[in-house]
């Protein structure tokens, strides 16, 4: 499998990217796996939804460039596209606290995973950036709509704009990260939480419908939709397929 979902005993579900070797890029069987949690994480047992990578070295480094490169059209692309930004949207309005525990790097779609949780915290060092600027596409999960949902619109269009690498100190700064911490593991993301895992989950639940209430009547999921057809555009033009192949030659040749 390439995802691992387990109910921790503080009652944190945790969802787990288990594709290190490929820096826990995201495929169709991990998106398929998030959606599971996210379902999983309805149940009354589940305190909050915990979503991270295996290993050291990555959280998740966005879409799989070796299998998503195949998607050459615009309808191939917005099938995919459109398919993980319905999951984020169903990410970010799930009625419980959420943490993005980013173990090492977050790039490109990565990036837009943690922007769906309420919560990022990540280990000292972690590098994150929302690359997909250089490969001569936009945010395309509704990642870029969610970022400017969770820090001020100025670092938003920097950050998204730059298409830059920064470390988890930075972004810190910027209110992006919430907690830069040694290890990024779950005793971190528990003790994160402590004081709302004291109050009852329907006080939580509430507080974050608040939240949602506020995306329904700003339209958050349509405007999500909107950066994935623009996305989508983008996607099957030269300058995104030759981006690709660059990196994807890049590797071969190593
Ligand atoms: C809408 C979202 C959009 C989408 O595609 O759907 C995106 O997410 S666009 C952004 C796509 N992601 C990237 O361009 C990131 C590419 N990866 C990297 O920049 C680096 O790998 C990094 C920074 C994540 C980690 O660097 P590190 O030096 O630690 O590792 P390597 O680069 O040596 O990679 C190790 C190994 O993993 C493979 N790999 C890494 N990222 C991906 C990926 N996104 N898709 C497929 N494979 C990936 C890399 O090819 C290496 O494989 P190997 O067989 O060992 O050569």
């Amino acid at each position: 499998m390439d995802y691992h979902i387990e109910r921790l005993p503080s009652g944190l579900l945790l969802f787990k990217i288990t594709r290190a070797e490929k820096r826990n890029a995201v495929n169709f069987e991990v998106m398929e796996g998030l959606q599971k949690a996210i379902d999983r994480a309805q149940s009354t047992d589940v305190r909050a939804l915990v979503v991270t990578g295996e290993g050291e070295q990555a959280f998740c480094s966005g879409g799989d460039l070796s299998v998503f490169h195949a998607l050459r059209t615009e309808e191939e692309a917005y099938s995919m596209l459109s398919k993980m930004g319905e999951i984020l949207y169903n990410l970010a309005v799930l009625p419980k606290p959420t943490i993005a525990l980013i173990n090492g790097a977050a790039v490109g779609g990565g990036c837009e995973i943690a922007t769906a949780c309420d919560f990022r915290i990540a280990k000292i060092g972690a590098k994150l950036g929302f690359i997909q600027g250089s490969l001569a596409i936009t945010t395309g999960w509704g990642g870029g709509t969610l970022l400017f949902e969770r820090i001020q619109a100025p670092h938003a269009l920097k950050l998204l704009s730059e298409a830059s690498i920064y470390r988890a100190e930075q972004l810190d700064q910027i209110g992006f990260i919430n907690q830069v911490v040694d290890e990024a593991n779950e005793a971190e993301a528990e003790q994160f939480l402590e004081k709302e895992l004291s109050i009852q989950s329907e006080v939580l639940s509430a507080y974050k419908q608040i939240q949602i209430r506020m995306w329904e009547v700003s339209r958050l999921h349509e405007r999500m939709m909107q950066e994935v057809r623009e996305c989508t555009v983008l996607w099957a033009k030269d300058e995104h397929h030759q981006a690709v192949d660059t990196f994807l030659n890049g590797k071969n040749n190593h």
